[in-house]
Parts: C-alpha cells; sequence; structure tokens
C-alpha cells in the first residue's frame, strides 16, 4: 500500500491535540504540504504555496505518488471550473466574486492575481478559524509575492487583532462556519470593511474544498441556504454557483478504513453521512433550489477530462504501478457543482451558465 486511506492533503501529522477542532484546523497544514509535495514533483506550478507552509514544513519528505496523483487531479479540475466561472461573469460584461469556505492556506487568489484575469475579480474572500486566518495575515504581511499582489501597501489592513485581513479585492475573514449563519456570517461579511464586501448583483462563486465534510449536515445546509438567501436580495439578478469536493461513499470497507484512521486522529466527518452514493452528491445543491448540479469522481475525471499528453506526462514525474489502488482511492472523492440563476431577462444568458462544466480535451479545441 502506498498511502493508507485518508484525504488528499489530509494525512495527518503525529501531534493530534485532545481538542477535535485543532485536529480539524491541523489537515490545513496537511492540505498544504500536499499541494507544495505535486509542486515540488513538477504536477503543476504554484508559486505561493511555499510562503504559506508552516515553519520547516518545506524540509518534510514528499507525499507518496499516489496522493500526488490525487492533488493532481483535484487541482487541475477546480482550476479549470473557476477559469470558466471568471470567463462566462466576462462574457456577460460583469466582474465576479468568490467566496473559499475554509480557505486555509490555499493560494488561488494569488494564481489569479498574477494572471490577466485578475481585472475579472470583484472581490475574494476567503474565510477560515481565527487560527488559521491570523496565520495567513501573518504570512502575508511578511512575503512580499504575497501582498504585492494585493494592492498599496496604505490599502492593505490588518483588522481585528490580526486575525482578519482587508484589501481593495482580498478580505481574510476568521468565523466558526458552524455558527448560525443569520448572524454569524451576515455580521462578518458587513462589518469589518464598513460596507458591505459582497454584492448581491455579481456573479459569485462559493468554493467549498474539503470543509464541509467537517461539518454536520444542518451546519452546512443552512451556511449554503444563507448564501441563496443572500443573493436573492440583489435587484439586478445575481448568479450564484458552487463547487464542493471532498470523499463521499465511506460506507464500503475502503471508506470504514478510512473513517476509523481520522477517528483515532479524532476527526471525524458528519457531513460524510448524508453522501453514501455518486447520485446522492447531486441533491447538495439541488435541494436549496440551484437550477443545475452536476459531479464527476476524481476516477472518472482522471479517466476522461485530463488530455493522453498530460497523463502520460504525469506518468514519468514518479513510479506508480498501483492503478487499482488509485482508482478505488480516486473513486471516493468527487467534486461537485452547481449554479443557481436569480431573475433576470434573456434566456441565452442562463443557457450560458448552465453549459457551466468540465470539458474533456477532445471538447477544448
Ligand atoms: C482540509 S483543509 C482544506 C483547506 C483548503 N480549502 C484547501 O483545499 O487547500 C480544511 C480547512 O477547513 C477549515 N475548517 C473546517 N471546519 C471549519 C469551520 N467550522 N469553520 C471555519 N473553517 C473550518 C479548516 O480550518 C481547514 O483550514
Amino acid at each position: 500500500m502506498h498511502a493508507k486511506p485518508a484525504p488528499f492533503g489530509g494525512r495527518l501529522q503525529s501531534s493530534i491535540q485532545p481538542d477535535g477542532d485543532a485536529a480539524i484546523r491541523q489537515t490545513d497544514s496537511d492540505a498544504a504540504l500536499a499541494r507544495f509535495s505535486a509542486v515540488q514533483k513538477q504536477y503543476f506550478t504554484d508559486p505561493f504555496i511555499k510562503h504559506l507552509l508552516g515553519r520547516g514544513s518545506q524540509f518534510q519528505p514528499p507525499r507518496p505518488p499516489l496522493i500526488n496523483v490525487g492533488t493532481y487531479v483535484r487541482s487541475e479540475a477546480i482550476d479549470a471550473l473557476v477559469d470558466q466561472w471568471l470567463d462566462l461573469s466576462h462574457a456577460e460584461g460583469k466582474k465576479c466574486q468568490i467566496v473559499s469556505l475554509g480557505a486555509g492556506s490555499d493560494t488561488r487568489f494569488w494564481r489569479i492575481a498574477n494572471t490577466p484575469r485578475k481585472d475579472l475579480l470583484a472581490s475574494y474572500v476567503e474565510i477560515d478559524f481565527p487560527e488559521i486566518t491570523t496565520k495567513k495575515a501573518m504570512s502575508i504581511r511578511k512575503n512580499k509575492d504575497l501582498s504585492l499582489l494585493l494592492g498599496r501597501p496604505e490599502d492593505v489592513k490588518l483588522a481585528h487583532g490580526g486575525t482578519a485581513l482587508h484589501a481593495p479585492a482580498y478580505h481574510l475573514i476568521p468565523l466558526d462556519l458552524r455558527l448560525p449563519p443569520g448572524q454569524a456570517l451576515g455580521n462578518a461579511l458587513n462589518s469589518d470593511a464598513g460596507a458591505g464586501l459582497l454584492s448581491p448583483n455579481l456573479p459569485t462563486l462559493l468554493l467549498f474544498e474539503c470543509v464541509l465534510v467537517y461539518m454536520r449536515p444542518a451546519e452546512s445546509e443552512a451556511l449554503i441556504q444563507w448564501f441563496v438567501d443572500y443573493f436573492s436580495a440583489g435587484d439586478d439578478g445575481a448568479v450564484l454557483g458552487a463547487i464542493v469536493y471532498e470523499m463521499f461513499g465511506l460506507n464500503d470497507p475502503f471508506g470504514k478504513v478510512m473513517l476509523n484512521n481520522l477517528r483515532a486522529r479524532n476527526v471525524d466527518l458528519p457531513g460524510a453521512e448524508s453522501y453514501p452514493t455518486f447520485d446522492s452528491l447531486l441533491q447538495r445543491f439541488l435541494r436549496h433550489g440551484f437550477d443545475a448540479s452536476h459531479a464527476l469522481t476524481l476516477r472518472e475525471i482522471r479517466r476522461t477530462y485530463i488530455s493522453h499528453q498530460e497523463l502520460e506526462r504525469i506518468s514519468q514525474l514518479e513510479m506508480l504501478d498501483e492503478i487499482e489502488e488509485l482508482e478505488l482511492v480516486l473513486q471516493h472523492y468527487a467534486i461537485t457543482w452547481g449554479v443557481k440563476l436569480y431573475e433576470r431577462n434573456g434566456q441565452s444568458l442562463k443557457a450560458n451558465w448552465k453549459g457551466w462544466a468540465l470539458r474533456a480535451p477532445e471538447d477544448q479545441q
């Protein structure tokens, strides 16, 4: 076996603390290390991740090939969906907003800000526990590669004792997402910068990368519903999109081993219970009145949505001979995405947004 069943980037370290939230927060370091490992092995590039790793983490050994391939497939697919979202907003003549929930040490904002697509971003909001946002805010302040992409130094401000950070198009906000969103999230998005951080009129994409699985279903449903209601207040009709990446189908033998391994490290996955099958994934958004909902397992994405040239390239990076094991693991992770369209006038516009989907290589020409 190359790896014990555990989330990609979720191989927990030995120093697990008794507090369950500490173990959940630890998954952020694991995710960042998994990304750094895939970068070191040249699966993809990310010039920013090294600035967000904890002290000494750069010297950790790389992750096993199976984990690197999983991180690569997930990253490529979510990047493609996010880029397409930005381009769809652009085609509509609007800037777009992205909210990353449980953002941890994610580098997506900087990766976008480093490209011409930066001009398509009206606002990028990242939310996580205060311990995580404090660490991230410090890394941003300390590192020029990160801070320069936020704007002029005088426009970048720490807030709430260093747990929050605000720049013209970037906001880092400390919050426990399990709190009733009506008060907690609503206040967090409205108080800090004086004005609302999110316009209800702009196309807005929610990113939930490996976070809802740590919350109870009632809590994650309340969170998604809060956003659904928030955008119904827009006067120009908004478009709400969401991407969820996480494990599912954990009631089979593989899933049970995964759950037990995590439980031994003080991590529960209450959010996985509602998603025992592939079909159940689509309900994630349909139950909130989304107009379209799609899901793909990482196994299917690797098989169908990554070009032969790319598969050939990554097969040269390191030895991976246990394809069956790889497929078994990839079969338990899925990307689910959906879109909700609010009142507006043009049917063609709706058709555009409904076509938001991963493209197989032969459709990309
Ligand atoms: C596995 S990490 C994923 C980080 C990042 N989204 C990524 O994919 O690289 C899970 C993140 O969700 C955050 N998280 C989990 N439960 C949370 C909650 N109730 N409120 C805020 N953040 C939470 C953790 O602190 C951690 O940063």
